[in-house]
């Protein structure tokens, strides 16, 4: 899709109104450009913990940020992404990644071992991604 496409542009002229009209809001912090891995925000940024605490959901996007989210360990594609976070649980929290790395959790049995027969550099070839979703207060299978 053209970065000049219609849609595209309503999109643009939608998300700077909710900054100009308050709706949304934008804060920084120099946590998410550190290369600490999120589990330690809490005792490294306890400021932003703590904001982040006070979201209905948080969003994680992209490879880099799910990488920070799992501690970028090799773990066994069956750990859940629950026990991955290491306690990081500030509120409920989804990411959207596509996968870029080779550190994937949350899958079922045999997903793995039959995603790499089929194409070896899988986690890293960019054709997949996945949406994780983690609350402590939610059913969870781990
Ligand atoms: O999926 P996208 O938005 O293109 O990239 C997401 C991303 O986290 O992946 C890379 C790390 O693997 C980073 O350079 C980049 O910011």
């Amino acid at each position: 899709m053209a970065a000049n496409h219609k849609c595209m542009s309503k999109i643009g002229y939608q998300w700077k109104s909710h900054l100009k009209d308050g709706v949304w809001s934008y804060h920084d912090h120099p946590f998410w450009t550190q290369p600490h891995e999120f589990c330690d925000m809490a005792a490294d940024a306890p400021d932003l913990y703590a904001n982040l605490q006070g979201a209905d959901l948080v969003l994680f996007k992209g490879d880099l940020n799910y990488r920070k989210l799992v501690g970028d360990r090799d773990w066994d594609h069956t750990v859940g992404f629950g026990t991955a976070l290491q306690g990081f649980e500030p509120a409920p929290l989804c990411s959207l990644r596509t996968l870029k790395a080779n550190v994937q959790v949350g899958l079922q049995p045999g997903q793995a071992e039959k995603l790499t027969s089929h194409e070896p550099d899988w986690m890293t070839c960019g054709k997949y991604a996945v949406i994780q979703f983690y609350s402590s207060k939610a059913e969870q299978k781990d």
